[in-house]
């Protein structure tokens, strides 16, 4: 019999946190190790399964920590003690933290030639199709405008989501360009005449959205519109899950959700 996964939940308590811990408690795939917390989190000590007979507490020490994966949805600097704890243990990492900034990002690209390490911006088998959708209608549709739309609960913290980011960065690659030279992420006052061959970003964020995305190609009297809405974030946490055990014992390298989708189709 294979031994279970040893993992590490990073940022446990939070929204995708409780997603994690309420899939994992009925996953025989893996054996939770530890719940990660910050240091000043009110949940350090509390237990993690109250109702269940399990003596796991939140921490926020990493030290005592044996594991094979770490799945990480905390924010920039949770992300960056997890990495420093899988670069030190040979463990893989899957992040679903967004709003990475540069030189934390330099740093998941060293760190990916030592271990093995997924970072996916959204961890649903739909927005994965979606990116794939967009492509091909940005690429066949060269000269429509294209503007991302996305909307999210008030208490996120990054803009635009990683999502609207990921899909603006495989539009703009079809259409052989990139963000950099043509993203377009506000508009107030009189910004003038849409500049062609532009990508517009616009962001919405109340209530308790847990995730839209929409893609607008809009030519002279037609649109298309590519959606995909989230109603459950355990969409994102099943697909985390599944990353970390298609993820754990693969060799080093810095690998995203479509290698994981490739590799199943073709066994
Ligand atoms: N890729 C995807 O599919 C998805 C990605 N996300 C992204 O995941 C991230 C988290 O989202 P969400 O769960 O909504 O956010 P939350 O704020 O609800 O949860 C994050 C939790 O991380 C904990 N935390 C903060 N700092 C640290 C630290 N240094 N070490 C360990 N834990 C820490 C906090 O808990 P405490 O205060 O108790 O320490 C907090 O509750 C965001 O970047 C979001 O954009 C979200 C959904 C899906
Ligand atoms: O913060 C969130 O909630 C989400 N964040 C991800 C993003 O920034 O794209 C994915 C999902 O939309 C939920």
């Amino acid at each position: 019999m294979t031994q279970p996964i040893r993992l590490v939940i990073n940022g446990a308590s939070g929204r995708m946190g409780r997603a994690l811990l309420a899939l994992i408690r009925e996953d025989g795939r893996f054996d939770l190790v530890s719940a990660l917390v910050s240091k000043s989190s009110v949940h350090n000590g509390a237990p993690v399964f109250p109702e269940l007979p399990s003596l796991l507490r939140y921490s926020h020490e990493w030290d005592a920590i044996t594991a094979d994966v770490v799945i990480d949805f905390s924010g920039l600097d949770g992300l960056a003690a997890a990495l420093g704890f899988c670069a030190a243990h040979d463990a893989a990492l899957v992040t679903g933290t967004t709003g990475i900034d540069a030189t934390l990002q330099a740093k998941l690209d060293e760190a990916s030639q030592r271990i093995p390490l997924l970072h996916a911006t959204n961890f649903s088998l739909g927005v994965a199709v979606l990116k794939r959708l967009l492509r091909e209608a940005a690429a066949a549709l060269p000269d429509w405008d294209l503007e991302i739309i996305e909307a999210h609960h008030n208490r996120k913290e990054d803009a635009p989501s990683g999502t609207a980011l990921t899909l603006g960065h495989a539009a703009a690659d079809a259409r052989g360009t990139t963000l950099a030279k043509d993203a377009v992420y506000a508009r107030e006052g009189r910004p003038g005449a849409r500049r062609s061959g532009s990508i517009g970003f616009a962001v919405v964020r109340g209530g308790d959205v847990v995730g839209e995305h929409t893609a607008l190609l809009l030519g002279q009297g037609e649109r298309v519109e590519l959606s995909h809405r989230a109603t459950d974030r355990s969409i994102f946490a099943r697909g985390a899950l599944e990353a970390a055990a298609w993820l754990t014992g693969r060799k080093p390298g810095s690998y995203d959700i479509d290698d994981m989708l490739k590799a199943r189709v073709s066994g």
